[in-house]
């Protein structure tokens, strides 16, 4: 039986995860989609074989097995509580929310009286599979260095606030460092991927964000160090063509978590 997903953000993550379900890559069903630009949910209606309900938080939940929230920070407690206290399952792509302590305790116990799983993919970076088995001993240190070009940063509130012209650097520059929970809010566009470390290593992971003018990727690169050894990955991300802040990586991470949750047989930590 097919899954029934129900799609809150019809950007560049839910266009690529939508487009799966319909081409067949995941054994599901696009049930509903909700977006709060009409712009964006309409072009991916347009661009679907098998064209989705378009309903509010409320009932798209109500309509389906698991609700993917592919939005922002800002969208989810909503959709987390949508989707929980009706027992149904979550992917969360705007992990950095989830450094909210407060919020994450409560989605985290919504979950445990429901019975809705919380699915979190690793989304653009690599190398959670050893972390994962890595936290289980001592972990003493995770780093996170992001090093993007200017387009992705665009736009952050750190970069607003600092006034700072990301255009004016002429080599690859260390703009920003500090630890995940104060990065989300810094970048919240950009470093989900630091919370996504921080919930796996259970203490906060540090930031460092480089803006390098010549950069045509988004690289990620983790430094990990514990009882196990020593950890260290890179990619590079071709960013997605909807939007530059977005690795292509992160929607595959989101389509192959989707996908996870529907087999029997699993891989991979
Ligand atoms: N975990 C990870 O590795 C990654 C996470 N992300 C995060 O995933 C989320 C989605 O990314 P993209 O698709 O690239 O973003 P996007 O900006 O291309 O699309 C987001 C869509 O969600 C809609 N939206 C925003 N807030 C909403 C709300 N409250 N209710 C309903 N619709 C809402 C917007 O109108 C837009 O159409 C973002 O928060 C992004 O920062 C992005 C890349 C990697
Ligand atoms: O897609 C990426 O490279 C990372 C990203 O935007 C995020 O973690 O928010």
């Amino acid at each position: 039986m097919p899954i029934k997903v129900g799609l809150v953000g019809c950007g560049a993550i839910g266009f690529e995860i939508a487009s799966a379900i319909d081409r067949g890559d995941v054994n599901a069903d696009l049930a509903a989609v909700f977006d709060r630009n009409p712009k964006n949910m309409n072009r991916l209606i347009e661009a679907m074989r098998n064209k989705p309900e378009v309903v509010e938080l409320e009932e798209l939940a109500e309509l389906s097995d698991i609700v993917v929230e592919a939005a922002s920070q800002a969208a989810v407690p909503q959709v987390a509580e949508a989707a929980l206290k009706r027992g149904k399952d979550i992917m969360i792509m705007s992990v950095g929310a989830l450094m909210d302590r407060e919020l994450y305790r409560r989605i985290c116990s919504m979950a445990e009286s429901s019975g809705g799983r919380v699915y979190i993919p690793s989304g653009a970076i690599t190398g959670l599979d050893g972390l994962k088995s890595a936290s289980v001993g001592r972990l003493k240190r995770v780093v996170l260095t992001s090093t993007k070009p200017p387009a992705s940063l665009e736009g952050a509130p750190y970069v607003v606030e600092k006034n700072m012209d990301l255009r004016s650097f002429r080599e690859p520059t260390l703009i920003y460092e500090g630890p995940a929970s104060e990065a989300v809010r810094a970048f919240p566009a950009n470093v989900n991927v630091a919370a996504t470390l921080s919930l796996t290593y259970g203490q906060d992971a540090w930031v460092r964000i480089v803006v390098d003018p010549k950069a045509t990727v988004n690289v990620h690169e983790v430094v990990a160090e514990g009882d196990f050894g020593r950890m260290v990955t890179r990619v590079e991300n071709v960013p997605s063509p909807r939007n530059p802040r977005t690795s292509y990586l992160a929607a595959l991470s989101a389509i192959a978590t989707l996908r996870n949750a529907t087999l029997n047989v699993r891989i991979g930590t």
